[in-house]
């Protein structure tokens, strides 16, 4: 049975959230007295679905169920967690909870406040222990920092279990040791903040002049290795040390105004707000989000593939489901593999895969075959140790079939078939479908090697065992349309 989480409170923020979860195989009950609410989350949906998956490179869990409630009580029944994401008001914030905690006592409460102690929040609660801060930044769904900050009264099993829950939905929770207002990246952002609202005020730069100094400078920097680690290169071999000791003064020039505030009136927002129109009014927010949402995707893909960073989040979190995919297809091969094909991956058409007649191009499907079949391989135990152990399957001979399209964002999926094995070799019969329609099959002939050697040879026993297994199991399968197919135009 899929696991549940409430969000309370259903915008910018518990849209996210909402999204993270579903699209992680949580069901979902939304409670948002906003009329709109339920309109607003399908359209953040819509852009989460399209971008969250293209991070993954391993099966994704089928997405859970969203429902929408008309209060808190209904909302909450049965839910293991509850996100709030309600505004930023303290008084709110404690109503909501009281209605949650009689609803459902005993319910765990991570709250997305972006400045709240956990101390604040648990203030008239009769459950203090069950509320914690979990502090995400938007995009939720795409951006891995989950803030928590607990209180004394919270224990370290509540703690723990909000890290565990953060961790199964792809997010990198960082516990804050000590309560603090804002937390760390708030903090941070709140001086960068201060400094640009000074900088508009006084008339020394525009918000696009702002976001340029940032977006083409420091701010790439900044996605990848921080600050301190950037720092430390810009020492140069010396290091941090000499850093320090030639930028260490300018703390005392006068560069910054940081303890300083700009007044806060209608002048100063009508400031801001008219040059952000001039500066980005042309597009609604949904586009923006899009771009954003690419952009980001593109970054951390390129994270993901160099294991850093948030990349490395990624790929511990495409690990943990690859295991528990593993484990759920090992289940069917232990109680005896079934007379069906074996769905070993599910992708999404991500831009680069894209050709110039606008649908998916002829290697991405070599690409698709390779996901499944090396899946496979996973599955019966011809895995990376395997490989390490100097054993593999190398690939033979492989005939390709293009009887669909695929097209940008489409998710398809790799059903693989055996249509015959010995020790030595296996063929492979593998349908990659859209829904229901099959866009390529793949039939392929793959070797059993000894690396070493350098020449085919027998596959370990165990190997062998579970690779007949599911032979056996698919003989009495019919024999697919066009498997055998030689290329088309005869001479
Ligand atoms: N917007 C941002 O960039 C970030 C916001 N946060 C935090 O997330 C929380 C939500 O902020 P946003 O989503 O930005 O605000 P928002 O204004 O987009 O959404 C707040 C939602 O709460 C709903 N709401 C009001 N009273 C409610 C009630 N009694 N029960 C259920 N829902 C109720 C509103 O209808 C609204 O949809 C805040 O605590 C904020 O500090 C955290 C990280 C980033
Ligand atoms: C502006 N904000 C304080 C609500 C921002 C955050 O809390 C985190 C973010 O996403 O930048």
């Amino acid at each position: 049975m899929a696991r549940k989480a409430a969000i309370v409170g259903g915008g910018v923020i518990g849209g996210g959230w909402t999204a993270r979860f579903l699209l992680n195989g949580w069901d979902v009950g939304v409670f948002d007295p906003d009329p709109q609410a339920e309109r607003k989350i399908s359209e953040v949906l819509a852009n989460a679905r399209a971008a969250l998956p293209a991070l993954s490179d391993v099966p994704m869990p089928p997405e859970g169920k969203l429902t929408f409630h008309g209060t808190i009580g209904e909302a909450v029944e049965g839910a293991e967690y509850v996100q709030e994401s309600v505004s930023e008001r303290i008084e709110l914030k404690h109503r909501v909870y009281a209605q949650l905690q009689q609803a459902n006592p005993g319910v765990l409460i991570g709250s997305s406040t972006s400045g709240f102690k956990a101390t604040d929040l648990q203030q008239g609660s009769p459950a203090p222990e069950n509320i914690i801060v979990a502090h995400p930044f938007n995009p939720v769904y795409l951006l891995p920092l989950s803030e928590i900050s607990g209180s004394e009264k919270n224990t370290e099993a509540t703690v723990q279990k909000t890290v565990q829950i953060m961790k199964d939905i792809g997010m990198f929770p960082l516990v804050i040791r000590h309560e603090i207002d804002a937390f760390i990246g708030n903090r941070f952002l709140e001086a960068v903040w201060r400094e640009a609202l000074w900088m508009l005020k006084d008339g020394i730069a525009t918000t696009e002049e702002i976001d340029e100094a940032i977006r083409m400078g420091f701010g790439l920097r900044w996605g990848q290795m921080g600050l301190f680690e950037t720092y430390r290169i810009a020492g140069g071999e010396a290091g941090m040390k000499h850093f320090m000791a030639q930028f260490g003064p300018a703390l005392k020039w006068p560069w910054t105004k940081l303890m300083d505030v700009p007044e806060f009136n209608d002048e100063l927002v009508e400031l801001v707000s008219s040059q952000s129109d001039a500066q980005s009014g042309m597009y609604s927010i949904r586009e923006l989000e899009r771009i954003r949402d690419q952009n980001l995707v593109g970054f951390l893909r390129s994270l993901k593939d160099r294991n850093w960073g948030a990349g490395k989040v990624l790929r511990e979190h495409d690990e943990a489901r690859a295991a528990a995919f593993h484990a759920e297809m090992q289940k069917g091969i232990d109680t005896g593999p079934k007379a069906a094909p074996l769905v070993m991956a599910q992708m999404q058409v991500l831009p680069g895969w894209i050709d110039y007649n606008g649908h998916m191009t002829e290697s991405r499907y070599y690409f698709a075959n390779s996901e499944t079949v090396d899946n496979f391989l996973r599955l019966i135990g011809a895995g990376m140790d395997y490989v390490a152990a100097g054993q593999s399957f190398y690939s033979a001979e492989t005939h390709i079939r293009h009887l669909g399209e695929a097209k940008l964002g489409d998710r398809i999926r790799g059903e693989l078939q055996i249509i015959s094995a010995d020790e030595k070799r296996f063929r492979s019969f593998v349908r990659i479908m859209k829904d229901d329609e099959c866009v390529a099959t793949i039939e392929q002939v793959c070797l059993h090697v000894d690396m070493k050697a350098g020449k085919s040879s027998r596959a370990a026993p165990e190997v062998w065992a579970k690779l007949q297994a599911i032979a056996e199991a698919h003989a009495s399968l019919p024999l697919p349309e066009g498997a055998g197919r030689a290329v088309g135009q005869k001479r």
